[in-house]
């Protein structure tokens, strides 16, 4: 228990997170616009949204992951945590086969949303994309007005019929953002605080109306009071969206994950449990020595 409080630190906003339901129907997960098919015979519970099953990726000759498994729950947020080179983006990416775009990357193995192989021939990467979003680092606006930075989103995913305003306001105020901006949808993206434009990404990135959002250490480059800001969003939008979310900061994860998965050197998976169980009594010792700062 030890490493969990000194993990939440004594400034912690937040409640420990709660051990996870096996039950769906309290998420307030999404299950409309399945990918997989009534007959498919491998469908699977309705409160896992992606199962990977040795999972291996290769950048060229080099492996970098080995046979990863790892069931994430629908509506719950999953941090992905380990030291630096050890795979976290590599796995991140393949789940919505960005890794695709990386010439010397290929994938063995299966990766399953809702029950889909998502490395399917059949599988077009730029619909799955549409069901699960992406969060990047460093906030990425385009030079664009806030509202246009908005309707791209919805645009680029063939979504911009019908009320596309009432569609941007929302997405802003999921997002957090709406009240700051609401009388300045003209002006620039850019000409927001980097807190700002990175809930406007996330505001880009949930106006489809995923049901995963990926993202990959979406406040390493804000400030405290920034960090804060999208630790608390992060936390509302697992209400309505899946999360996996990679971070090297262990009291985020402590504060504001459910589950997490710890990654160490060569790619593999060490460790996937419950966030308090991990960061109070893991199983591995690798993993321990990990969060308590014993090496990485
Ligand atoms: N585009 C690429 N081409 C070749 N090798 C890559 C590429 N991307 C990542 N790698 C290699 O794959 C391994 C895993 O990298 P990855 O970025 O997934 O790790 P990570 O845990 O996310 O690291 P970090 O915490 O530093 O971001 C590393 O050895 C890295 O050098």
């Amino acid at each position: 228990m030890q490493y969990y409080r000194d993990l939440m630190g004594t400034d912690a906003q937040h409640e420990p997170p709660q051990s996870s339901s096996s039950d769906s129907s309290d998420t307030g997960a999404q299950t409309d616009g399945r990918m997989v098919s009534e007959s498919d015979d491998r469908s699977r519970s309705d409160s896992i949204a992606l199962e990977s099953r040795n999972l291996d990726v290769y950048y060229g000759d080099d492996q970098a992951l080995r046979s990863i498994d790892m069931q994430i729950p629908e509506g719950q947020v999953t941090a992905l945590i380990g030291p630096s080179g050890c795979g976290k983006s590599t796995f991140l990416r393949s789940i919505n086969r960005m890794n695709d775009l990386i010439d010397v990357a290929r994938v063995d193995g299966d990766l399953y949303f809702q029950g889909k192989n998502v490395y399917d021939e059949d599988v077009d990467p730029v619909a799955l994309r549409r069901k699960i979003g992406m969060v990047f680092q460093k906030p990425n606006p385009f030079p664009k007005s806030i509202r246009d930075n908005v309707a791209y989103g919805l645009r680029v995913q063939g979504k911009d019929d019908g009320d596309v305003d009432e569609k941007v306001r929302t997405a802003l105020e999921r997002a957090a953002l709406l009240e700051e901006v609401e009388d300045q949808l003209d002006s620039s993206g850019l000409d927001l605080s980097g807190g700002q434009q990175q809930r406007l990404c996330i505001a880009r990135a949930i106006a489809p109306d995923p049901e995963v959002i990926l993202m990959d250490e979406p406040a390493s480059a804000l400030d405290p009071v920034a960090t804060s800001k999208i630790e608390d969003l992060i936390e509302d939008l697992s209400k309505e969206y899946t999360v996996v979310i990679v971070t090297h900061n262990m009291q985020q994860a402590a504060r504001i994950s459910d589950k997490t998965a710890v990654f160490l050197t060569g790619g593999e998976l060490v460790e996937f449990d419950d966030t308090n169980k991990i960061f109070e009594n893991p199983e591995h010792d690798r993993v321990e020595d990990y969060i308590t700062g014993k090496f990485g």
